[in-house]
């Protein structure tokens, strides 16, 4: 499992200005950070650049000291993104989805078959396994990039508002489950608007215009989704998550 570096990073895409500044953040295995901030923030940016899609303009990213490469390599050394648009091909079904990215993992065919149904049934799609994609819901289209995600054993996953389109109880399910990929030792990225489910991260990164503005670096006590949220500050721009 391994600890993800994110040291003094500026990133930029090929027009206009820097969209993260200065941002510094380490994720260690088996902790969830929240990335949070408004719409524009830098949220997704910073997931993408940590997947390895986007390329440091200034700083650096790394994996237990080892530098990231581009998104070929970052896949190779485990690290998953579930991303805000879902990345799903829609003319195949749920269970295709999930079975094809772990095949193309390197799972063989009865593993990865395995993996999809257990993951589909976590997600509770188990009923959706054979259809096709474009034939479910958001929310259940979510959950099947979720599975997907989880299904590929990351050693570190980036969760890209994956709640957004959830009821209260399946937004419970997918942070419990994230909670079990940190308990599994993963790092765990997760972006969100969501001031509930950032509670129950472990630490909190907080994007203002693309930089850090402010970290809590503590668990909030008690925290549970659907609760109001009650998250502490610190003016540190590190969380130690
Ligand atoms: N591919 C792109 N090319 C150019 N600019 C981009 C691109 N993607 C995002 N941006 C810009 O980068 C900034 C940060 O966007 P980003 O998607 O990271 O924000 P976010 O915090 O994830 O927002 P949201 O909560 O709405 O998803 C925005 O000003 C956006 O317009």
């Amino acid at each position: 499992m391994r600890t993800v570096s994110v040291n003094r990073l500026t990133a930029a895409y090929d027009v206009g200005p820097p969209v993260l500044q200065d941002v510094t953040v380490t994720v260690e295995p088996g902790r969830m950070l929240a990335v949070t901030g408004r719409s524009g923030a830098g949220k997704s940016t910073l997931l993408s650049t940590i997947a390895g899609l986007l390329r440091p303009a200034e700083g650096t990213i790394s994996l237990d000291g080892e530098p990231l490469g581009d998104r070929d390599r970052a896949v190779a050394q485990g690290v998953v993104l579930v991303p805000q648009d879902n990345g799903l091909a829609t003319f195949l079904t749920a269970g295709e989805n999930v079975e094809v990215a772990l095949l193309a993992n390197g799972r063989g065919p009865a593993d990865a078959r395995r993996l999809t149904v257990e993951c589909l049934a976590a997600l509770g799609l188990a009923g959706q396994r054979d259809q096709l994609v474009e034939e479910l819901s958001g929310g259940q289209q979510q959950r099947t990039a979720i599975a997907r995600g989880l299904a590929l054993r990351g050693d570190v996953l980036l969760a890209d508002e994956v709640t957004s389109e959830l009821d209260a109880v399946s937004r419970q399910t997918v942070m419990d489950l994230l909670r079990k990929e940190a308990d599994r030792g993963a790092a765990v990225v997760f972006a969100t608007h969501d001031p509930d489910a950032a509670a129950v991260c472990d630490a909190e990164l907080h994007l203002v215009d693309g930089r850090a503005e402010i970290v809590r670096s503590e668990p909030v006590p008690d925290a549970t989704v659907g609760r109001p949220n009650s998250s502490a500050t610190s003016t540190s721009t590190t969380a130690r998550a």
